[in-house]
């Protein structure tokens, strides 16, 4: 195996020559667990934890190492080591934290694409791909879809399932595979040497069998025996990025039950492109796209132009995503609010001495 393998590149190797990095090692973070990493090398596994003068700075959770970064560390025992230095990231997947409206996870970083799994028995669902679509179009990771379990229904009903998507997502590829009989090679063969695939779906799509058959590993435990883990311990031996044998490399992230938006950058606006390229022609600059008399979206919508379930999926999202700014605002205020106050504190404390 290779750095290449791991998806090192020249740009990353400019900055460690900008940033004088070249004294320490450098590797890639395949999994996080309490501030604790496993970063690796071609060579090797490390148990990594983050140099403390990097902790006591880090602002902001975007300061932490998170799977799939690239890091500069020095290793101090046999396999044991400090993270000196987070390399610049390319790409970041992000989500809403689980119950906290303005608190970002990261899922992975320096991803090339976005596999939004479904599969198609219970799980497939539009909405959500859409949703999952704008995590990777505000993350810029270019998405494709994978419909999972596909030996569970008949060709008509793949069909139907397809022309449902179709009708509302454009321009975006979509595969089809399963364990058995039809397999992977549909994925196989998308896959490039060096590129990072990020696996996006619900618990229980079928991503660990996947990963696995694309290894030709146990890389992953599999719905069938996993559950015991799942109620045990953490086991450090986990893994969530792996590079594969025939080059590639694949990031899971298990058990994604919510995935709220962030979207502070566009990725609703290229979700749902239709929909914005209506909006141009709305009467008001600031439509809503709600009620307005003169707009151009409801108007598509009421000519079918603009599918129905599409637009309120839209509306949905754009909802949360002002209440995940606001919150996300009122949570920096609070922030600077409480540091000022601690400032004062200290202030008078001082005053007092003199
Ligand atoms: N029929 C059928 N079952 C499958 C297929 N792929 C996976 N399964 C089954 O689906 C279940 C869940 O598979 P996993 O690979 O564990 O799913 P996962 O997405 O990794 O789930 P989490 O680890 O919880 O996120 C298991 O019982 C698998 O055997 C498939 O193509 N067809
Ligand atoms: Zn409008």
């Amino acid at each position: 195996m290779t750095y290449e393998d791991l998806g090192y590149n020249s740009t990353l190797d400019q900055y460690r020559n900008e940033q004088g990095l070249n004294t320490l090692e450098v590797g890639r973070v395949i999994s996080e667990h309490k501030e604790r990493y496993i970063v690796k090398t071609p060579t090797h596994e490390f148990d990594a934890e983050l140099i403390g003068n990097l902790r006591y700075t880090a602002e902001s959770r975007y300061d932490f190492p998170a799977v799939g970064d690239w890091v500069a560390f020095m290793q101090y025992d046999e396999s044991k080591a400090l993270i000196h230095a987070i390399f610049p990231r390319r790409s970041i997947i992000e989500r809403r934290a689980a119950g906290k409206a303005s608190k970002v996870q990261i899922i992975a970083t320096n991803v090339d694409f976005g596999l939004i799994v479904q599969a198609v028995d219970r799980d497939f669902n539009v909405n959500r791909l859409e949703r999952y679509l704008t995590i990777c179009n505000t993350a810029k990771v270019e998405p494709i879809i994978v419909l999972n379990k596909i030996d569970l229904i008949n060709k008509p009903e793949l069909s139907t399932i397809l022309n449902t998507i179709k009708q509302r997502i454009k321009e975006v590829k979509i595969i089809t595979v399963s364990n058995k009989p039809a397999g992977y090679s549909q994925l196989e063969e998308l896959i490039e040497a060096g590129k990072t695939y990020c696996l996006l779906g619900s618990s229980g799509v079928g991503k660990s069998t996947i990963i696995n058959a694309l290894s030709g590993k146990e890389e992953m435990k599999t719905g069938e025996i996993s559950s015991a883990v799942h109620k045990g311990k953490h086991t450090t031996s986990h893994r969530e990025l792996i590079s594969l044998p025939n080059g590639g490399i694949v990031i899971d992230n298990p058990g994604m039950r919510e995935v709220g938006i962030t979207d502070k950058s566009d990725g609703l606006e290229i979700t749902f492109d239709a929909i914005l390229e209506h909006s141009q022609n709305c009467k008001y600059q600031n439509c809503t796209h709600t009620h307005e008399k003169g707009c151009a979206v409801i108007e598509a919508v009421e000519n079918g132009e603009i599918d129905q379930k599409s637009y309120t999926n839209f509306l949905k999202m754009i909802r949360e995503k002002a209440h995940f700014e606001a919150t996300a605002l009122e949570r920096k205020k609070k922030d600077k609010d409480l540091g000022k106050m601690i400032k004062q504190v200290k202030k008078q404390k001082k005053n007092h001495k003199h």
